[in-house]
């Protein structure tokens, strides 16, 4: 054929075009799935929908009165009956489209077939949502989208709601701080956890919340941000001192809490609260959420009095994650490994901590650190992480589910900037007047920042 093609004079031209199709693809994936893979892909589903729902296992037998109206109407073979389809939703990254399972079908049935759906439509994935009883929603991705991430335009981003990373079916993951109260970071070293602390501050320095930090690496991955701190511990002596002020921070608001559960007779049902929210706005405090940085620093005790000091943290980290929520003081910790080697209280920590978040680990121990009381499946996506993503992470929850993401890059300027230009929303907050970082911004252009 390329023979002919040669003879005929467009061998050459063809051969360009064919050429310039595999860089399109391969450099600028994006432009390639508009121009090229979305038409492809779509004429590839409306033709070979009814066989490749057949090939995979996913028709039933037609009902008799289905049956009766064919062989009545056509004379022609009684074919099995694939789910119904709804329209097809072009996107920026693939397709979506609706189906009504057939009576008998599950959306496990659907997604165990996913693998081979995006081998038959010739797309980079295939991932099922249930919508509601009886419909899924299929999510075509047409390339790889967290090789060059670019954050949707809708991302359902909002108060205490930060859209900190992509997820493979290209929706944003949104760390939602009122959902998931507390949650732990984990990975190796320069697998991406300064980057994802990065987008939360960058994402809630804009709001009405406190944001205090405990960095005990002496403050080199928090103090950037200081102008937008309340308060900013780097060394554990200086921790100790602000966890006890958070304790006694979140008792005064439970104090607050309970006097206005002291129920005056005729106060409305939904006047009456039992955690920071159902109060009125005028007398609700700001939420304050806790970076800890390297939280595994805070464990480490040399000498006796170490150790008591140690004790005393970690209590407290407990008390703040076993109660906090109600008071509206949200945790995110961070480190490298979080194991029962910690020290007395680290298993206790971790399972209050729901949210889970681990980049490339290096070892199964520690991805299993972070999602084994998640799903085994979540723990081998971590081990398989490549080093060469940085930002990649497999996110997940204590209630089984998890998706991989990855944070767009972010430079640590722009962060620092981010938190200068919003340092006038930084809270009133009496009890963390003297945490607060005084010579940040100076600390900031001394630092010299990183691009
Ligand atoms: N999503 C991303 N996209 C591109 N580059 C990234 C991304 N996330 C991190 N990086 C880069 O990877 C490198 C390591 O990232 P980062 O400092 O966040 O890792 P870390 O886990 O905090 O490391 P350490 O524990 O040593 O502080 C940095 O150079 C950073 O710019």
């Amino acid at each position: 054929m390329s023979e002919l093609l040669t003879v005929l004079g467009v061998g050459g031209p063809l051969a360009v075009m064919g050429g310039t199709v595999a860089v399109a693809r391969e450099k600028c994936p994006s432009v390639y799935w508009s121009a090229v893979g979305l038409p492809l892909s779509t004429v590839r589903l409306l033709g070979s929908y009814g066989s490749v729902m057949d090939a995979c296992g996913l028709t039933v037998a037609p009902s008799r009165l289905r049956a009766l109206a064919v062989r009545a109407a056509t004379r022609r073979e009684v074919r099995p009956v694939p789910p119904r389809r709804g329209l097809l939703w072009p996107t920026s990254t693939g397709l979506r489209l609706r189906l009504r399972l057939a009576a008998g079908q599950e959306v496990a049935d659907v997604a165990a077939s996913a693998e081979r759906l995006r081998h038959a439509w010739g797309v980079h994935a295939v991932h099922v949502s249930e919508i509601r009883p009886g419909t899924v929603e299929l999510r075509l991705v047409g390339f790889d989208v967290l090789r060059d991430v670019r954050m949707p335009r809708h991302t359902q981003g909002g108060y205490l709601r930060v859209p900190v990373a992509l997820r493979e079916d290209a929706t944003a993951f949104v760390r939602d701080y009122r959902a998931i109260p507390h949650q732990l970071t984990l990975g190796a070293t320069l697998s991406g956890k300064s980057m994802y602390l990065r987008h939360l501050v960058a994402g809630l320095a804009g709001q009405d919340v406190a944001l205090v930090g405990i960095d005990c690496k002496r403050g080199v991955e928090l103090a950037p941000f200081a102008s937008r701190l309340s308060a900013l511990a780097t060394d554990p002596v200086e921790a100790a001192e602000l966890l006890s002020v958070m304790v006694r921070l979140m008792d005064r608001r439970y104090d607050l809490i309970r006097a206005r559960q002291n129920i005056p007779v005729g106060t409305p049902d939904q006047a009456i609260t039992s955690d920071l929210w159902g109060l009125p706005e005028e007398e609700r405090p700001v939420p304050v959420v806790v970076f800890v940085d390297e939280v595994a620093e805070l464990f480490l005790a040399a000498t006796r009095k170490d150790e008591e000091r140690r004790d005393e943290m970690v209590t407290q980290l407990i008390r703040l994650a076993q109660l906090g929520r109600a008071a509206g003081i949200y945790l995110e910790v961070c480190g490298q490994r979080f194991g029962a080697e910690l020290g007395k209280g680290a298993t206790m920590l971790r399972a209050q901590l729901s949210g889970r978040v681990c980049h490339r680990v290096n070892d199964e121990a520690s991805a299993k650190m972070a999602l084994g009381d998640i799903a085994p499946e979540a723990v081998i996506a971590a081990c398989s992480v490549p080093a060469d993503r940085p930002g990649t992470a497999v996110a997940g929850d204590t209630s089984g589910g998890w998706s991989r993401i990855r944070t767009p890059y972010l430079s640590l300027a722009d962060a620092a900037d981010r938190c200068v230009k919003t340092a006038h929303l930084v809270p009133e907050l009496r009890e963390l007047a003297p945490f607060k970082p005084v010579n940040v911004s100076t600390a900031v252009e001394a630092g010299g920042l990183p691009a």
